[in-house]
């Protein structure tokens, strides 16, 4: 959509609105500029409902306004984004609602792996995040293959959410942490019997599992938690996204960017 918009408005104004987003990019740019923005990208459907089109164009039209937000987030230097691009709830969804965004999202994770795509062309380095065991194989294997085709990008990290839930990663989180302890709890114990005394330590101690342990093992370590926050669709609900990492969030905008 946003491609079209720009279309548009450059045979209109014959391409003097890229002078005005330049000039509107270099006056944000003095200001402070966060450092991580997220993105619920939800409403697809309901744009092309509204439109009375086909809900695969309310998709293309969600995808296009991601890549032309990356865009923008490079020309400000905001260092990284995330996007919220399918949540454990929507499996939940009819079987064949779930196949067909499944293949949907496999097409557009190919096409990142194309030299012209905007991952590309700007260095984004890409990491998928969330519980992707849950996702089919072919998804998994193009997720890893976008992964480390960026792995050496350092321009800015684009982190997608996939199979993602924040309740999710936070178990996860907390069982990776409880394992973590037991291993090293287990390599003391098979050392000497004097080591038992350190184990008491381990287990005694008010650090059995603390907030840095847990914060190590969420999938969003990766990146500082969000500055900004926004819900494409204008729902104010967090849905299940990035729970842990926006309590100290400053702002959240739910105006439709996309509808
Ligand atoms: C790079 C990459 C893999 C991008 C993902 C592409 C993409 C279009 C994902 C779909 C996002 C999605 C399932 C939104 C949920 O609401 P909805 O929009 O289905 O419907 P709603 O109108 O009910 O909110």
């Amino acid at each position: 959509m946003l491609k079209r918009i720009d279309g548009l408005a450059v045979s209109l104004f014959g391409g003097s609105l890229l002078y005005v987003r330049t000039f509107v990019g270099r006056l944000l740019s003095v200001g402070p500029i966060p450092k991580h923005i997220a993105f619920i990208m939800d409403g697809n459907r309901r744009y092309a409902k509204k439109r009375s089109m086909a809900k695969s164009k309310g998709y293309e039209a969600g995808f296009l306004a991601v890549m032309a937000l990356i865009k923008y987030c490079f020309e400000l230097s905001i260092e990284y984004m995330t996007i919220y691009a399918f949540s454990i709830d929507n499996f939940r969804r009819k079987p064949e609602e779930v196949q067909y965004l499944m293949d949907l999202i496999l097409e557009k994770i190919e096409g990142l792996l194309d030299h012209k795509s905007i991952v590309n062309q700007y260095g984004v380095r890409v990491h998928f995040i969330g519980n992707l065991k849950l996702l089919s194989e072919p998804v998994r294997l193009a997720a890893e293959e976008v992964m480390e085709a960026t792995s050496n990008n350092t321009k800015c990290t684009l982190l997608v959410c996939l199979a993602y839930s924040s309740t999710d990663e936070i178990v996860h989180a907390v069982q990776e942490s409880c394992q973590e302890k037991w291993n090293e709890i287990q390599e003391v114990n098979a050392n000497k019997a004097q080591d038992i005394e350190i184990t008491r330590e381990i287990l005694e101690s008010n650090d059995v599992i603390n907030l840095v342990d847990i914060e190590r093992h969420m999938y969003m370590v990766l990146a500082p938690d969000p500055d900004i926050l926004i819900r494409t669709s204008g729902e104010t609900r967090l849905s299940n996204f990035l729970l842990w990492q926006t309590y100290k969030l400053c702002a959240v905008f739910t105006k439709g960017i996309v509808s």
